[in-house]
């Protein structure tokens, strides 16, 4: 549907943002446009959309070179979805899907039956139907984001591209979005390419992933290839973010200043380790008890007692508790370990 070859993107004045880009997005598949801040997202959509020139190479829709494609007809091929500004924000709901439907109006605007069919039917898919006459100003961001793809749906076009559709939404409102252009992608064969940083719902939800490195390349392929060929360890480079491969998540690196011996494992294990690692304190499965040690005790009333070598030095229901005794006695250790040094008192 859409393809992409040895294109360079980027601005006048021999501003390169990333060369060389090769991709193609298939029917009915929905693609997640990655990549850290700056790496060209927008950039390469705006291209793709042909509202900016591309560098060098090419990008075709249907087989049509968008460079050579009229707006008319570009907007038959392509519907297009930058949800940062709103052109009509004194329309309603029904008038801005209506809208979608334009490019096959003619001149007067006139809508057939089957137009406005097509608009009821875009509102109704996209569960939006219920606030037809609200205008777009009253809507809240999530319900606004599924009047901007009502539109796109009712443009009835093979492919629709999104710029971050889900940006500043709330984790079921984004599921929700992502949910419906699923649908929308397998139901009606659409092909459709989004933006996001929600690389989490995109492992989980997308067809394929197309992944811009900072000054290219551009990564394609799907979810569960990408994650076994390495191409997220490196995505954002040598940052406090590292990717688990074998969870698929993105997880904090933690900056440690000290270890403490564990007995125990499971859940509780887990959340302690999460709860010391803030305070730069890391968890070890270890033998070493010649200082303070914990151990838990999953089905004690008081699961976390700890040590100091053989001697219980304290039980802990709470793990925050806990948390800030072991600070204590670590403080207090210090303290006596410079108190014991030769030549002081
Ligand atoms: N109009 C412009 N003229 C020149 N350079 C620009 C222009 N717009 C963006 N850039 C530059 O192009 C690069 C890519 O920007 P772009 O907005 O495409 O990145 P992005 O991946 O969408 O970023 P983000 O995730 O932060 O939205 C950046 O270095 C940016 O400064």
């Amino acid at each position: 549907m859409l393809d992409i070859s040895d294109l360079t993107i980027g601005y006048s004045g021999g501003k390169v943002v990333a060369p060389n880009l090769n991709a193609t997005l298939e029917r009915g598949n929905l693609v997640c446009l990655l990549g850290a801040n700056g790496t060209g997202k927008s950039t390469l959509i705006r291209t793709l959309c042909g509202f900016q020139p591309a560098l060098s190479g090419s990008v075709t829709i249907g087989g049509r070179e968008v460079a050579t494609l009229n707006a008319h007809d570009l907007a038959k091929e392509l519907s297009v979805v930058l949800t940062d500004r709103l052109s009509v924000p004194n329309a309603t709901v029904e008038e801005l899907v209506g809208y979608g439907r334009s490019p096959y109006t003619g001149f007067l605007g006139r809508m057939s039956k089957e137009d406005r069919a097509m608009v009821a039917e875009a509102m109704e898919c996209c569960q939006i139907a219920h606030k037809r006459k609200e205008l777009l100003s009253n809507l809240s961001d999530g319900e606004r984001q599924k009047a901007v793809i009502a539109k796109a749906m009712a443009q009835d076009t093979p492919l629709i591209v999104l710029d971050e559709p889900t940006a500043f939404l709330d984790l079921p409102t984004r599921v929700e979005i992502m949910q419906l252009l699923r649908t929308l992608a397998s139901k009606s064969q659409k092909s459709i390419l989004m933006s996001t940083h929600d690389m989490e719902l995109a492992l989980q939800m997308a067809d394929k992933l197309w992944i811009l490195h900072r000054n290219g390349p551009l990564d394609v392929g799907s979810p569960e290839d990408l994650l076994l060929s390495g191409v997220f360890n490196n995505l954002f480079g040598q940052t406090n973010v590292q990717f688990d491969v074998r969870t698929g998540l993105f997880k904090v690196a933690y900056e440690y200043h000290a270890t403490l011996p564990v007995a125990g494992h499971g859940f509780h294990f887990t959340l302690l380790r999460r709860a010391f690692a803030r305070r730069g304190i890391k968890l070890e499965h270890s033998a070493n008890r010649d200082s303070f040690w914990l151990q838990i005790a999953t089905h004690a009333e008081k699961p976390y007692t700890l040590f100091f070598e053989e001697v219980p030095v304290s039980h802990h229901k709470s793990i925050d508790e806990l948390v800030d005794k072991v600070e204590q006695c670590q403080a207090k250790q210090k303290v006596e370990a410079v108190a014991s040094e030769p030549g002081r008192s």
